[in-house]
C-alpha cells in the first residue's frame, strides 16, 4: 500500500519512496508518496481556505479532536512504537516512550483549549475598557527532523490546532511513517478538511516550497543549523513569524563531590542513549581532576555492558545510527578526534549484527580539549569527549564556551555548586544529577545562542509562538 499525502482532506498520490529500517536495510517499512512543489502549494491553499472557519471554531470542537487523537495515540502506543523503532532505529522502549509523549502532548493541548483566556484592563483614559486577547496566526508550516518522528510533529501540530491555526506538515523524508500515522489519526478524529495537511518528501522540494510561499504565516522548524538559517532568511523575506530549534553541544559537568553512580548513569544516558541522536544529547563530559579517572573507568565499564543491536530486539540498549550518511558523519568525527590528539578510550567501531544495519559502538574520547572540533561541532551520534578540568570554576567556563546553548547538566552533591550552575549555565534547560536529554512534555523546551530562535516550544509557553496578541479599546 502506498501511504499518500493528505491535502484538503483527500489522500493524494505521488512518487513512491521506500522507508528503510536502519536495523535491517532489507526491511522496507512501507512506501510513502513524495509530494511535488505543486502538491505543497495545494496544501498551503487548502490550509488557507480552512483557516477562517477553524480559527473561529468552538473550543469544544477543538478539544474533542485533540482529545480523541491523544486517546488513540496512547491506546496504540505499542504498535506505533514498533513502527517508530523500525523506521528510526531507537529502541522499542524508547520509541514507545516517545509515542506516549506524543499522546500526552495532545491531551495537554486538548486541556489548553478549555483554558484560553485574555485580560480585561481599565484604560488610562476615563470610560474606556481595554481587552487583550490572543488570536491564531494563520497557516503554520511545520518542518521536522528524523530523530523524533512523532513527538516533534505532535508538539508542533497540537498547539497550532489548539490555538486555531491550520497546518501544513513536512516530516523528514527518512521517517515519514510515524508522521503519516499521526495525520491519519487526526483525519479520522474528524479534523475538518484542510486544517491538517501532510506533504511528505524532500526538503529541497517540499520544504523549500513552504519557505518560498507568501501564504505561510508562521514557520516552525527543528533540524540542522544550516537549514535553520535558510528558514530564517526566507521568513524575514516574507515578514513571517518563525521559530527554530537547532543543534546542541551540550555540556555535562561532573564534580569531585558527585555521586559516581548517578554521574555515570546520567552521562551514559545523555551521551549514548537514542544512539546520541538527540539535540539535547551531551557530547562534552567536563570532569574535575579528583574524580576524572574513577569516572572514566566506571563509564567505560557501563559502556562495555551495553547491547548495541536491532532496535526491536528485547534487551537492546542502543539501536543503529539512522542511515548511511549519518554513520559516515559519525565515523568522520571519530577520525577527526583521533587526528586532533584525543584518545579513543572506548568504542567507535562499526559493528556487524545478524541483519545489515548501521551499527556503531558508543565512542568515548578522553584527553580532549574544548577547542577540538569534536568538542565544538555537533556530531549527532554516539560520540562523546571527556574534558579534564581543575575545578568547578573552570568547568563552568568550559561548559559555557560554546556557540550553542540548548541543555546542560551537572553531577554534584553540593547545593552551592548546583545552585550556582543553574543560575550561570548559558543554556535554555539545566539538569542537576539528571541526563541533559529527556524532558517533560508540559514545560517549556528551547535554548539560547546558536541552538534556538524565537519563543519556547511546549507547555503553556507554546502560546507565544502560535498566537498573536490583539489589544481592543471600547468606549463605554
Ligand atoms: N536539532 C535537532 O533535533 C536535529 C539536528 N540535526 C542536525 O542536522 C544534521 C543533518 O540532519 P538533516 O536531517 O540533514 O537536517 P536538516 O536540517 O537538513 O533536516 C531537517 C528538516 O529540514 C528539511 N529541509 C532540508 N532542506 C530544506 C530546505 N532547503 N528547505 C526547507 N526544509 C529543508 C529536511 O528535509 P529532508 O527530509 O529532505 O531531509 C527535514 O525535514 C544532523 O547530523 C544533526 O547535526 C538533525 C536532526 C534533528
Ligand atoms: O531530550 C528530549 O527529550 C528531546 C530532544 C529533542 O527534542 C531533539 O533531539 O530534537
Amino acid at each position: 500500500m502506498l501511504h499518500k499525502n493528505l491535502i484538503a482532506g483527500e489522500w493524494v498520490s505521488g512518487d513512491a519512496s521506500a522507508n528503510i529500517n536502519p536495523s535491517n536495510t532489507n526491511d522496507v517499512v512501507g512506501d510513502y508518496a513524495r509530494a511535488s512543489a505543486e502538491d505543497t502549494k495545494a496544501a498551503i491553499a487548502a490550509a488557507r481556505a480552512a483557516l477562517p472557519a477553524w480559527s473561529r471554531s468552538g473550543i469544544l470542537e477543538r478539544h474533542a479532536i485533540l482529545k480523541k487523537a491523544g486517546d488513540e495515540i496512547l491506546a496504540r502506543k505499542e504498535e506505533l512504537g514498533r513502527l517508530l523503532a523500525r523506521e528510526e532505529g531507537k529502541t522499542l522502549p524508547e520509541a514507545i516512550g516517545e509515542v506516549t509523549r506524543a499522546g500526552q502532548i495532545f491531551d495537554f493541548f486538548a486541556g489548553e483549549t478549555l483554558r484560553l483566556s485574555g485580560e480585561v484592563l481599565p484604560s488610562v483614559r476615563p470610560n474606556i475598557g481595554v481587552e487583550i486577547t490572543r488570536e491564531a496566526i494563520g497557516v503554520v508550516g511545520i518542518i521536522t527532523p528524523w530523530n523524533f518522528p512523532i513527538a516533534i510533529p505532535a508538539w508542533k501540530i497540537a498547539p497550532a490546532l489548539a490555538y486555531g491555526n491550520t497546518v501544513v506538515l513536512k516530516p523528514a523524508d527518512l521517517v515519514p511513517g510515524s508522521a503519516w500515522a499521526l495525520v491519519d489519526i487526526l483525519h479520522r478524529a474528524s479534523t475538518p478538511a484542510g486544517v491538517v495537511n501532510l506533504v511528505m518528501g524532500r526538503g529541497s522540494v517540499v520544504g523549500q516550497t513552504l519557505l518560498d510561499s507568501p501564504d505561510v504565516n508562521a514557520l516552525t522548524f527543528t533540524g540542522s543549523v544550516g537549514t535553520g538559517k535558510r528558514v530564517a532568511l526566507a521568513s524575514v523575506e516574507h515578514n513571517r513569524k518563525f521559530q527554530l530549534e537547532m543543534g546542541g553541544k551540550n555540556p555535562f559537568v561532573v564534580l569531585d563531590d558527585a555521586d559516581l553512580a548517578v554521574a555515570v548513569e546520567a552521562a551514559a544516558n545523555s551521551s549514548f542513549f537514542s544512539t546520541g541522536q538527540r539535540c539535547t544529547a551531551s557530547s562534552r563530559l567536563i570532569v574535575t581532576e579528583g574524580i576524572h579517572d574513577r569516572f572514566v573507568a566506571a563509564l567505560t565499564d557501563r559502556l562495555r555492558g551495553l547491547v548495541i543491536d536491532d532496535a526491536l530486539k528485547a534487551g537492546t540498549h542502543i539501536g543503529p545510527v539512522v542511515d548511511e550518511s549519518q554513520l559516515k558523519q559519525d565515523a568522520d568525527y571519530i577520525d577527526i578526534g583521533r587526528s586532533e590528539g584525543a584518545r579513543l578510550a572506548f568504542g567507535g567501531e562499526r559493528l556487524e549484527r545478524e541483519t545489515p544495519g548501521f551499527y556503531l559502538s558508543p565512542a568515548l574520547f578522553t584527553e580532549a580539549t574544548n577547542d577540538m572540533r569534536i568538542a565544538r561541532e555537533e556530531i549527532f551520534g554516539p560520540v562523546a569527549a571527556v574534558i579534564r578540568v581543575k575545578d568547578y570554576d573552570e568547568a563552568l567556563a568550559v561548559a559555557n564556551d560554546t556557540s550553542f546553548g540548548l541543555s546542560s547538566g551537572i553531577a554534584t552533591t553540593s547545593l552551592k555548586h548546583a545552585t550556582h550552575f543553574k543560575r550561570n549555565s548559558e543554556a535554555g534547560m539545566v539538569m542537576v544529577n539528571l541526563p541533559t536529554a529527556g524532558v517533560d512534555f508540559h514545560v517549556p523546551f528551547g535554548g539560547r545562542k546558536g541552538s534556538s530562535y524565537g519563543p519556547r516550544e511546549q507547555g503553556r509557553y507554546a502560546a507565544e509562538f502560535y498566537t498573536t496578541v490583539k489589544t481592543a479599546y471600547t468606549l463605554a
